[in-house]
């Protein structure tokens, strides 16, 4: 008979043991959930990793954090986006935890990228809600984003009002909230990220990415993750030219959580 593999004993599969040159980095755990139905824990942990930290797999229905540092909740379309995308991730297990982490004196750092960001919001950890593109269709772009608050833990590397290229690809991307919150957003300076030249999918105020007050969660619908290595990342010289090719704009995304971490030590 075979052998039967618990879910929690699921692996996430492909090797992130990348040599890292600094031990203080490597040292700095960061989750990456999987749910069923997520699509991108493998590039997430493997831009932790180039960014020079450990990756640590956390499984849906955990409740054991294993001692991480910061956690990334990836891209994809858990439990299918039933009900609403997001919506049924938000109530897992290993979110319970996540929840209550963010929330502690301790505010670990949590990332939510595209289906992530939807977690966030169902999740309350983050203001707002995510809705269908106002064009009603998929898109799948490389969009350029400003970074209008590098003052969180998962932005502290760039400069305010630094332009990044990284690919945006979701179907439910408009971001909305009722007048109050968006002003406080706006007062707050709690635009994290925000769409440049092209709205792609009718979000209020150019929002591509939010904080909580605190600045240790964020959650942003494109996707820095796909954009870590130079070579394979979007175009971020503009021209059109593959040879030009640069598309690791998206790492200190995951340098930021690193090093801040590391300096808080
Ligand atoms: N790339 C993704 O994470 C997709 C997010 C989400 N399920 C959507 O299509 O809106």
């Amino acid at each position: 008979m075979a052998e039967s593999l618990a879910p929690t004993e699921v692996p996430l599969v492909g090797d992130f043991s990348q040599p890292t040159t600094d031990s203080a980095l490597s040292g700095v755990r960061v989750g990456v959930i999987t749910f069923p139905g997520t699509l991108d824990d493998r590039d997430a942990a493997r831009a932790v990793t180039l960014a020079g930290g450990t990756a640590v797999p956390l499984w849906h229905d955990s409740t054991d954090l294993q001692d991480v540092d910061a956690v990334v909740v990836p891209g994809g379309f858990s439990y299918g986006d039933y009900l609403r995308a997001g919506a049924i991730a938000a109530k897992a297990p290993i979110m319970e935890k996540v929840i209550e982490a963010a929330n502690s004196d301790a505010a670990l750092p949590v990332l939510g990228i595209c289906n992530g960001f939807q977690v966030l919001t169902e999740t309350h950890l983050l203001p707002g809600s995510m809705i269908k593109n106002d064009h009603r269709k998929f898109i799948c772009r490389d969009q350029v984003l400003r970074i209008d608050n590098n003052e969180t833990a998962w932005t502290s590397d760039f400069e305010k009002g630094q332009e990044i290229v990284v690919p945006l690809k979701n179907q439910d991307g408009q971001y909305v909230a009722d007048a109050e919150t968006l002003e406080e957003l706006e007062a707050e300076g709690r635009v994290v990220f925000r769409y440049v030249g092209v709205n792609p999918n009718g979000s209020r105020n150019d929002i591509a990415g939010i904080a909580n007050k605190r600045g240790n969660v964020v959650g942003l619908m494109p996707h820095p993750e796909h954009a870590v290595e130079p070579g394979f990342g979007p175009d971020s010289s503009g021209s059109g030219d593959v040879a030009l090719r640069g598309g690791a704009d998206g790492l200190g995304v995951f340098t930021s959580v690193l090093n801040k971490l590391v300096s808080a030590r």
